[in-house]
């Protein structure tokens, strides 16, 4: 049964969970890193027959399996992932960012030249249920960012076949390769690459502790994402709100992980019993009740708090992945949220219209890290190189200023690489 506090009860630090609260999973991880960078696939076949108690014949999904994955799907299915992917693509497009040239002085231009990544890896997990959404949230806005190879890892089934959905999302969403590797051991081939998985430049895309511990010990070797654990969701409702539509919202991300937090923020304790009271109408109605019921058990919480302002504040401190505002004018209170992943506005938004079919991503901060990380974009997939140019003449102007800048940092070969231009006694005439 969930717990009611009231505001003043609850600290910050225990309204979510927090990294430091993860299982450490550092050793085994490593243990399976090290293993990957020494033995390359063999590495793959072993932990596939271990952890996903599988024997595969090869690591790479065929174009052959790509086909029949593709006739296997319900076409009203692949209607709603078309729709899915043309929303996501409509609204990541807006995120694209333009090259720019300036030329405010006579003789001197100035650039920043936009690149997209050479080739990136995406992590879709497949342990406890299939992510076709997540394939498309990843690839659309490498795609869009004209990254040329889009390499995908997921976990196998234990019939060594990858979900048909997930392979029909990566057909849709532009993916150019697949292969059937999952966990710490998927991370590390896409960091250091194998005889079959072509390294890459970034690693994106959520996954278990394992994933996200080894996503945490490749940076540097590659770039990554965000670390993004457990599901998060924080709804503020006020005392109108519908409790059945509040909770059913609260379990959708309670569904996700024995470890994922829901937790409802009102300032009506009469909204605060009844959503209790659906919460438990409302799980054993679910497939994945345990799960659903763990979660709200360990990490789900009512918070009563005396007015709106103060359960914004409470967002604000505690940085959700996913922030529902269920009021009557939510873009009253936009501008006074600072921290959230994804901002859910209004009583008939849902939070699995941001999973699937809005538009914006569903890969976001976890853990409080909306204070500094932003949702996966289009700008994680795009590096930026500067560039100058400089004529005689312009040069002359500026020269003396840098020199005598480089001087009084002490480095008196910076200031002869300009002087010496100019100046005859240091070019030693
Ligand atoms: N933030 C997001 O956008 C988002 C989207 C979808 C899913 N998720 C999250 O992703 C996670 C998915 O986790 P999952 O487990 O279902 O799938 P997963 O693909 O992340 O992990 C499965 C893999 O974990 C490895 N593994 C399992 N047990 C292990 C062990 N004892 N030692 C070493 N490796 C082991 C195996 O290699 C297995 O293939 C959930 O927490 C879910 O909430 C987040
Ligand atoms: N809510 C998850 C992110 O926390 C994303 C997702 C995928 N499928 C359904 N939901
Ligand atoms: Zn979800």
């Amino acid at each position: 049964m969930i717990k009611i506090y009231d505001m003043n009860e609850v600290r910050d630090q225990d309204i979510f969970l927090r990294h430091d609260a993860v299982k450490d999973v550092s050793q085994p991880v490593a243990e399976i890193i090290r293993r990957v960078r020494a033995e390359g696939d063999a590495a793959l076949y072993h932990y596939a027959r271990e952890f996903d108690k599988v024997e595969l014949s090869a690591l790479a999904v065929t174009e052959q399996e790509l086909d029949e994955a593709l006739s296997a799907e319900e076409p009203e299915f692949l209607a709603v992932l078309e729709q899915a992917a043309k929303n996501i693509r409509a609204y990541h497009a807006k995120q694209k960012r333009q090259s720019f040239i300036m030329e405010e002085k006579e003789g001197v231009i100035l650039g920043q030249k936009i690149m997209p990544l050479g080739r990136v890896g995406i992590y879709v997990p497949g342990g406890t249920a299939a992510y076709p959404s997540t394939v498309l949230m990843n690839a659309i806005p490498a795609h869009i960012a004209g990254v040329g190879e889009i390499v995908m890892v997921t976990p196998p089934g234990k019939d060594g076949k990858v979900n048909p959905a997930i392979l029909a999302a990566a057909k849709i969403a532009g993916v150019t390769q697949i292969y059937k590797v999952g966990g710490a051991q998927a991370i590390a081939a896409l960091a250091y690459g194998t005889e079959s998985i072509p390294q890459v430049d970034k690693i994106v895309g959520p996954g278990n502790a394992y994933v996200a511990e080894a996503k945490k010990q490749v940076f540097g070797q590659v770039n990554i994402d965000m670390i993004a654990g457990p599901s998060e969701v924080l709804v503020i409702a006020d005392g109108k709100s519908n409790p059945a539509f509040v909770a059913a919202d609260l379990l959708s991300q309670a569904e996700h992980d024995k470890m994922a937090s829901a937790v409802l923020v009102t300032e009506s304790r009469e909204l605060a019993q009844a959503v209790a009271q659906e919460l438990e109408r409302q799980i054993p109605l679910l497939e994945r009740e345990e799960i659903a019921r763990a979660s709200i058990d360990c990490n789900g919480k009512i918070i009563v708090s005396p007015n709106l302002e103060q359960a914004i504040d409470v967002a604000n401190r505690i940085a959700p992945e996913h922030l529902e505002l269920c009021v009557d004018s939510p873009f009253d209170y936009l501008s006074q949220i600072q921290n959230a992943g994804s901002i859910f506005l209004g009583r008939w938004n849902p939070e699995p219209m941001g999973d699937y079919f809005a538009g914006p991503n569903h890969t976001l901060p976890t853990s409080g890290t909306a204070r500094f990380y932003s949702p996966l974009s289009v700008d994680d997939f795009i590096k930026k190189s500067q560039f100058s140019y400089y004529t005689r003449p312009a040069l002359e102007k500026e020269y003396r200023q840098v020199s005598l800048f480089a001087k009084k940092e002490g480095l008196t070969a910076h200031a002869r690489a300009v002087d010496i231009r100019f100046d005859e006694k240091e070019a030693g005439k």
